[in-house]
């Protein structure tokens, strides 16, 4: 009878409370706390049909009541498996199995035909309740759990096709964000393009890095020899963008380094991370490394950072900063090829240059030496051959005087047999560079024509100032009083000279070579008549 009033009461409050409760949680718990208060169960557990396979609904023991939704496996509770439920509600009954001290209640719930759950409750073995006692309970929690998961599950659905939907928006978001950045990778590569030289394409690199990218700070470090490396361009710490060459430091031994150079790859990230600026931290953030390569060989490295807004790297950002990396790269090898061959091109413009300066010199010089006769440094016969045949055609063609002197030392072989010759070279040389000093007058030559004979070619002058020159020859000679100490009977102990003197207006009868012949007949009149004059014919 006892356990009839029980039962009663036990129903009458079941009934009262679920209709003041809201949805299948409440349901399920107050069921389990009113089997607990009203008939001290030690634990109740209720099962449902989840998708194909039981699973755990609502678990109540003494530390409490667990309820989770979606169900959750059942596979970790040793005590009830599934092949224990499966058995237990063959018949579609409830059903006593007994366990020590404890008297298990399998309560299967049904709807239309279908078993859609099992509460097992753990009675104390003592109770008296039949087990049929409960199937109105079963009909009602069936119920009960049957619209309560379908609302649980349509609901749940609902909130995850709106998660999907939130999802999609945000990777559509992402998608069409990193569409505008490869957007704008495009442009920062035409811009680097079209940068006249390196320094430049490298403030634009960071420049408009930073500001297509949206990142916070930029700044691009090459390496140089012996391990160490160099700024180039950078960002301070209120986001303007710097000129950073005066930084030269040893490639650090850092994380970095290691997974970006040592492994070969692209891009290196650590969060939450000091941030640095010359070195001294400055914040603390994202900070990413973007290696630069030429093939397989390191060239430097970009850093990036969130010092200044704080904005997370989003997961585009990857992709994008191996993309600006590896574009940065090319830039940098094409512009350090192109610049070395720049330099190249100037070293050798000026090597040409100068080489071809020396070549200019040593032509003028050759150009002076083949006109030199090589012992005394005056005209040689060749220019002397030339210009007379300019000059007589010019004074023929102009009617102009022509006057021509040749001058021969007197007695030199005995000169050279008294005193050697070297000392008679040396003789020569004072003779001419005394002769071709006296002569300073435009289109005049003195050579030298051969052995000890010289010429003095004087177009324009006439008779008279070809006499004056003869005289002024044979007078300069005198005057250096070169001794010569021999005995010949016309002449006194110092060097001297005979002149043959000739002058003419050239005419079509006439030629050098004839003119030639008359001046030298007048050099062997004055020699046979005594030697150190003149004659003039
Ligand atoms: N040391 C020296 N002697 C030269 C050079 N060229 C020619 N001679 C010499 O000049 C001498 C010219 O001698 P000759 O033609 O016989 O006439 P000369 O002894 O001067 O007598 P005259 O002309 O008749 O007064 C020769 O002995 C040549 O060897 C030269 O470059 N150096």
């Amino acid at each position: 009878m006892a356990s009839q009033k029980q039962l009663s009461i036990f129903y009458q409050r079941i009934i009262e409370q679920w209709g003041n409760a809201h949805g299948l949680r409440t349901v399920c718990e107050l069921t389990c706390r009113n089997f607990s208060e009203s008939f001290g169960v030690i634990h109740s557990q209720l099962l449902v049909a989840y998708k194909s396979t039981w699973k755990t609904l609502l678990d109540m023991d003494h530390e409490g009541i667990h309820y989770q939704f979606p169900p959750i496996d059942v596979v970790s509770n040793v005590r009830i498996t599934s092949e224990h439920v499966t058995k237990a509600i063959s018949n579609h009954r409830p059903q006593y199995t007994t366990h020590g001290n404890i008297k298990r209640l399998w309560l299967p719930l049904e709807r239309r035909s279908n078993i859609i759950g099992c509460l097992i409750v753990d009675l104390p073995s003592e109770t008296q309740q039949a087990c049929e006692d409960f199937s109105l309970l079963a009909t009602l929690l069936a119920s009960e759990l049957d619209a309560g998961l379908l609302s649980q599950t349509i609901k749940d659905e609902h909130l995850g096709r709106r998660s999907a939907e939130r999802e999609l928006q945000i990777s559509q978001h992402e998608q069409q964000n990193l569409l505008q950045q490869l957007q704008s990778l495009h442009e920062i590569s035409f811009k680097l393009w079209r940068a006249d030289s390196m320094n430049s394409m490298l403030f634009t690199a960071v420049d408009e890095g930073k500001k297509q990218l949206h990142l916070d700070r930029m700044a691009i470090f090459l390496f140089a020899k012996n391990q160490r490396m160099r700024g180039t361009y950078g960002t301070d710490i209120h986001g303007n963008t710097v000129d950073e060459h005066y930084f030269e430091s040893e490639i650090p031994d850092l994380w970095f380094t290691a997974h970006t150079v040592s492994n070969e790859e692209y891009l290196a990230i650590e969060n939450n991370t000091p941030l640095y600026h010359d070195l001294k931290q400055v914040g603390f953030g994202w900070s990413a490394y973007i290696s630069l390569w030429d093939e397989d060989t390191p060239v430097g490295w970009i850093a990036c950072d969130n010092l200044l807004t704080g904005m997370p790297l989003h997961d585009y950002h990857h992709y994008l900063l191996k993309q600006f990396g590896f574009i940065v790269s090319q830039h940098i090898v094409r512009r350090q090829a192109e610049e070395s061959l720049i330099r190249l091109n100037k070293e050798l413009e000026q090597r040409v240059t100068e080489r071809t300066a020396e070549l200019e010199r040593v032509n003028a010089r050759l150009e002076i030496i083949s006109k030199l006769d090589p012992l005394t440094e005056v005209y040689n016969r060749r220019v002397f051959d030339q210009k007379i045949m300019e000059e007589w055609h010019r004074a023929e063609r102009h009617q102009l005087p022509f006057s021509l002197l040749i001058m021969d030392v007197d007695h030199f072989k005995m000169y050279n047999d008294q005193y050697g010759h070297a000392a008679g070279d040396q003789c020569l040389k004072v003779i001419a560079s005394t002769l071709a000093k006296l002569e300073r007058r435009s289109g005049s030559l003195f050579a030298r024509f051969g052995g000890e004979e010289f010429v003095l070619l004087l177009p324009g002058q006439d008779h008279n100032a070809a006499i004056f020159a003869a005289k002024r020859a044979l007078s300069a000679i005198q005057k250096l009083q070169l001794p010569r100490e021999y005995g010949v009977d016309d002449a006194r102990n110092i060097v001297t000279i005979s002149i043959g003197v000739s002058t003419m207006i050239p005419s079509i009868h006439g030629s050098p070579d004839e003119f030639f012949k008359r001046v030298d007949m007048a050099l062997y009149e004055a020699k046979s008549q005594g030697r150190n004059r003149y004659c003039v014919i």
